[in-house]
């Protein structure tokens, strides 16, 4: 089907999905039921069998869903086969835990560089990905489409001018700033306060049954 008329919050779930069947897939399975499924990625399954019956994926009864067909849709439609090169701008405590984390578990994203100010920091390399100054960023940057921001708010806005003059087109935003950007970027702002904050008034209003 039309990957685009997938529902976002659906689109959101299949990397979970993905690296799940892939596992299983290395373990040599080729079926899974939707309570599997369901206890692994902690989504309820009436909600894993509405999302998969977006992409023609009806699970049969005492069967369940074949995994190769599933894995088969998510890289499509997650391009995992195609490598997705990312930046990342400010290497200070968030920024150097990503760099060390740098999605190992994700093959299809990539941190291939970052930038910082930082004298200290500038020419070296964490988890093999360099380090250069944001001055060098119009030199560097090279094509790179995607950028994670992890520098102050107060910066935000100056640099995300000028990744968009280099034609970025998508940035996970996690400083406070609300930066602004031309209708055709798109960015995902991360507010782990805010998440948080979520989690707990869904725990105080909405507690979940043991037995659930
Ligand atoms: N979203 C969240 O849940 C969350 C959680 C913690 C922090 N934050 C935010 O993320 C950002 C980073 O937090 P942190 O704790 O890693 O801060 P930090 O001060 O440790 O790191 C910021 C880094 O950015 C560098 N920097 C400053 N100006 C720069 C520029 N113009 N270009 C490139 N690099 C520059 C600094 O040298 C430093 O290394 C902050 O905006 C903070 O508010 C968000």
């Amino acid at each position: 089907m039309d990957q685009n008329k997938i529902p976002q919050a659906t689109a959101k779930r299949l990397p979970l999905y993905y690296r799940f069947l892939n596992n299983l897939q290395h373990q040599g399975k080729t079926r899974v039921s939707s309570k599997e499924l369901s206890d692994a990625v902690k989504v309820d399954s009436a909600t894993i069998r509405r999302d998969f019956s977006y992409f023609g994926a009806l699970g049969k009864k005492g069967y369940g869903y074949n995994v190769e067909y599933l894995l088969g849709f998510f890289r499509k439609t997650l391009d995992q086969d195609e490598l997705t090169e990312v930046a990342l701008i400010g290497v200070g405590n968030l920024g150097t835990a990503f760099l060390h984390y740098n999605f190992v578990k994700n093959n299809n994203t990539k941190i291939m560089m970052a930038f910082d100010t930082d004298p200290d920091k500038i020419g070296t390399e964490i988890g093999g990905v360099p380090i250069y100054h944001i001055d060098e960023l119009e030199e560097k940057i090279n094509g790179v489409k995607v950028a994670i921001l992890t520098i102050p708010a107060s910066e935000a806005d100056s640099v995300t001018e000028r990744l968009v003059s280099e034609g970025i087109t998508g940035i996970l935003n996690f400083t406070p700033a609300r930066i602004t950007v031309p209708d055709h970027i798109r960015v995902h702002h991360i507010d782990l306060a805010v998440e948080l904050q979520a989690l707990v008034y869904f725990l105080k209003h909405y507690p979940l049954d043991k037995n659930d």
